[in-house]
């Protein structure tokens, strides 16, 4: 994931890929290497929720290099300071979490800096003047990966794009087969965890038929 919009020559939709919430560094590391060679993705997020700082920091030696040495960003969730110390390429930040400001500090400015705004439009203005690298919205579909508290709409996505330059991402229940409403509406990047993890035919299926319904759904709406 460069800073900034997608450039010509990336799609105008990208797969960001949020890592399941439980995972051994070892065992998941030719998982994410199959999802990563099966096709485009912009980036990885390693998502380990209520996880020792000292296993987040082993799972970001393992797994950033197979991310980085492919040109995919390498983005940790929640926690700066160690995604600095880790050599991350940036952090997503919740509304509850290390605040957008603080975690920019930490980081510098050359690092991404994600911001979740659930279903707002409110808090996503906030992100974006202070100078967030994208904007997450979510969840648009029943998930399974984790209580989501909002509901977002297409729309929402359409606004956003129609009005502003920084870049939005998509999340929650994003399948194959039901996110084409949310590439026409103007999402920049959709993030997803069940569609690719729990792929009956393994990651790298699951790479290969998002990017195929994200280059459908942009077929079908440029004509
Ligand atoms: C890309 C992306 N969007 C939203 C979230 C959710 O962040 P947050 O609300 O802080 O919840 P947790 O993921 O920390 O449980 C995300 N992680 N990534
Ligand atoms: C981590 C996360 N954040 C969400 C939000 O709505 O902010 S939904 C979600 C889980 C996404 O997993 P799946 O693709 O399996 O539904
Ligand atoms: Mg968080």
């Amino acid at each position: 994931m460069a800073k900034g919009k997608p450039t010509q020559a990336e799609p105008a939709c990208r797969l960001y890929l949020v890592t399941p919430p439980a995972l051994e560094p070892a065992a998941f590391a030719p998982l994410l290497a199959e999802a990563l060679d099966a096709g485009d993705v912009a980036c990885v997020q390693l998502r380990l929720k209520d996880c020792p700082e000292d296993d987040i920091r082993r799972a970001c030696d393992v797994l950033r290099p197979i991310a980085q040495e492919r040109d995919v960003a390498f983005i940790l969730n929640d926690h700066p300071r160690l995604a600095r110390e880790a050599g991350c390429d940036g952090v997503h930040v919740g509304q509850t979490d290390t605040p957008y400001r603080d975690a920019r500090k930490i980081l510098g400015n050359d690092a991404i800096v994600g911001v979740t705004c659930h279903d707002s439009r409110h808090l996503a203005m906030i992100a974006g003047e202070e100078g967030a690298d994208y904007v997450a919205f979510g969840a648009f579909f029943p998930t399974t990966t984790k209580t989501a508290e909002y509901k977002a709409e297409p729309e929402l996505l359409s606004w956003w794009s129609e009005l502003m330059e920084v870049p939005c991402v998509a999340i929650g229940g994003i399948t194959a087969e039901n996110c084409a409403p949310l590439v026409t509406a103007g999402a920049d990047f959709l993030a997803v965890v069940n569609a690719v993890w729990g792929h009956p035919q393994g990651p790298g299926a699951g790479v290969r038929a998002l990017n195929a319904a994200i280059g459908a759904a942009l077929a079908g709406s440029a004509g």
